[in-house]
């Protein structure tokens, strides 16, 4: 039989009349950096707690590294890396006592791996918690659920909040661990980091899962609007004809256009003439909703 690092079936959790989340079934392999995509509100947060066995289902199952979190949820936390629930932690503590402090909790020591992990996000571990910036906070906590040589780790939106180069630094440190056969599950409201880094993401709208998408296939759906300025005008024929490329609105030098996938075909054209001004923009998650899964991107 096929293992299957996370497993879950018709998982739901209803706060009282209001469900959170409605009849999930997913399964992740090992080996895969796996995304849970969704808007404010779409289940995310309850279906890691309900992973994590912080919370029980009101119906159906899941299965994380063979243990079921709802029973055995403290055997499986030290065999897992996360983020802690909260994010906050002692104030007068210095990184490197927080550190300690949560490996003793995962029965781990901290190693040179660990003092590395920490210069890679650029973190001083000599300061108190409480003089570190929200982004630094949830490096920290990064850096505590990639110390731990766990084969999977289950991380809720790690990228929100961090800085450009420590989101970088993120990204790294998850295909590193995908190489070496290990799991990456994490949630993100961000359609950008889903399908520049995941294999497979799960699109959650309102608890449901909507699809499950590979990467690729999620990238051949990115949308772009560009906008373009050239230093002369350029002709109607030469873009209308492009086979990805929609709404295209042109005013003498100026084009306007939604472009869907490959961007490649589109700039070779331009580039034919003198571009003076550019601008790229991804629509919000709630277009690529509406527009591919029709539906409403946000919860009510
Ligand atoms: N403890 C709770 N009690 C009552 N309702 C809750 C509780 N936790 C979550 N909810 C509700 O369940 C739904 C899903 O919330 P959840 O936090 O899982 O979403 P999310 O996708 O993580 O959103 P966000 O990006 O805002 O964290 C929301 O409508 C939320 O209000």
């Amino acid at each position: 039989m096929r293992y299957l690092v996370i497993r879950t079936e018709n998982l739901s959790k209803r706060f009282d009349r209001r469900t959170a989340l409605d009849r999930v079934t997913l399964d992740v392999e090992p080996g895969e950096i796996y995304g849970v995509l969704g808007p404010t509100g779409a289940g995310k947060s309850t279906l890691v707690q309900l992973l994590l066995g912080m919370i029980r289902p009101t119906q159906g199952r899941a299965l994380v590294l063979g243990l079921e979190p709802a029973r055995q949820g403290m055997a499986l936390r030290q065999r897992v890396g996360y983020v802690p629930e909260q994010g906050v932690f002692y104030p007068w503590m210095r990184g490197e006592e927080v550190l300690r402090f949560l490996a003793q909790t995962r029965r781990v020591s901290l190693t040179e791996a660990t003092f590395d992990l920490a210069a890679q996000f650029g973190l001083d571990l000599s300061r108190p918690f409480r003089a570190y910036s929200p982004g630094e906070r949830k490096a920290l906590f990064l850096v505590q659920a990639f110390m731990h040589p766990a084969d999977v780790l289950i991380l809720d939106e790690p990228m929100l909040g961090l800085e450009i180069t420590a989101q970088d630094v993120f990204s790294r440190l998850a295909r590193q661990v995908r190489a070496e056969g290990r799991t990456i599950f994490f949630t993100t409201s961000s359609l950008l980091e889903a399908e520049r880094l995941c294999d497979r993401v799960a699109l959650l709208w309102q608890g449901r899962v909507l699809a499950v998408e590979r990467g690729v296939q999620l990238r051949a759906k990115t949308l772009r609007r560009i906008e373009m300025r050239f230093a002369t005008p350029v002709a109607w024929e030469e873009f209308a004809g492009l086979p990805n490329l929609e709404e295209l609105q042109l005013e003498d030098n100026k084009l306007r256009c939604t472009l869907r996938g490959d961007p490649d075909a589109f700039l070779k054209v331009a580039s034919r003439h003198r571009i003076t001004d550019f601008i790229s923009q991804q629509p919000s998650l709630d277009e690529i909703y509406r527009r591919y899964y029709g539906v409403g991107g946000y919860a009510a």
